[in-house]
């Protein structure tokens, strides 16, 4: 399995995937510029976190036009597995490949710490690893993660299984704790805390690795029904 590690003006998680999936995980990896106009020949797109061009406006707005965006969505709209973290949560949200916006931490604080999350589906492409209602532990690293959608919008994600990861103990004001969600046809994520940042036991945590193993797993039976 190939993975491509979009690389924004600004992004500073990019290394953390690329050595996630390819050292830890021992699949293919690659950066891919975000002017790049092709996403030819990779099985999976990963958004990394960061900065990207500084954070300006709103996080993620001005990175949802690079070039590679358009592929990235045309990507997604072929149902192939797309993930962001954090910033690359904010992206995804910003390009309409995700419902709902992250606001300002309610705190109007940065925050960085290990986080105590749910997961709320583990029956999804992306945390099929994991047991279901399964307590975890993340790094959390950011200004932007208060996750807001409007009531018509939060009960849909309720009623679809949408919600994948909540937070326990609410750090930034989420609606409904929400720290991760999918998009309807499941192929889409984004969480705003970072499984990159916790694959190894010397990085405090190996929680995040099973969100990887999930991804490959659920690209292993879509070729298998598709030959
Ligand atoms: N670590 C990150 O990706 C941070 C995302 C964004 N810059 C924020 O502060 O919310």
């Amino acid at each position: 399995m190939k993975f491509a590690v979009i690389v924004f003006p600004g992004s500073n998680c990019d290394m953390d995937l690329l050595t996630a999936v390819r050292d830890v995980l021992g699949h293919d990896a690659e950066y891919v510029d975000h002017r790049a106009t092709s996403l030819e020949g990779f099985d999976a797109v990963l958004l990394p976190g960061g900065f990207s061009y500084g954070d300006y406006l709103r996080c993620g707005i001005i990175a949802r036009f690079s070039n590679v965006m358009s592929e990235v969505v045309r990507f997604a709209q072929e149902g192939k597995l797309v993930f962001g973290t954090c910033n690359g949560f904010q992206i995804l949200t910003e390009a309409g490949l995700l419902p709902g916006a992250l606001r300002r931490n309610q705190s109007l604080k940065f925050i960085s710490k290990p986080q105590k999350l749910i997961v709320s589906n583990a029956n999804t492409a992306f945390t099929s690893a994991y047991q279901d209602q399964e307590e975890i532990s993340l790094p959390i690293a950011h200004g932007e993660g208060n996750y807001y959608c409007d009531s018509e919008t939060l009960a849909q994600l309720q009623a679809n299984h949408q919600i994948v990861f909540t937070y326990k103990g609410n750090p930034n004001g989420s609606v409904s704790d929400i720290a991760g969600i999918i998009n309807k046809e499941g192929n889409v994520c984004g969480m705003m805390p970072h499984p990159e940042r916790a694959v190894e036991e010397l990085l405090g945590s190996r929680d995040g690795l099973k969100l990887f193993q999930s991804m490959v797993a659920a690209y292993e039976e879509r070729k298998l029904i598709e030959a």
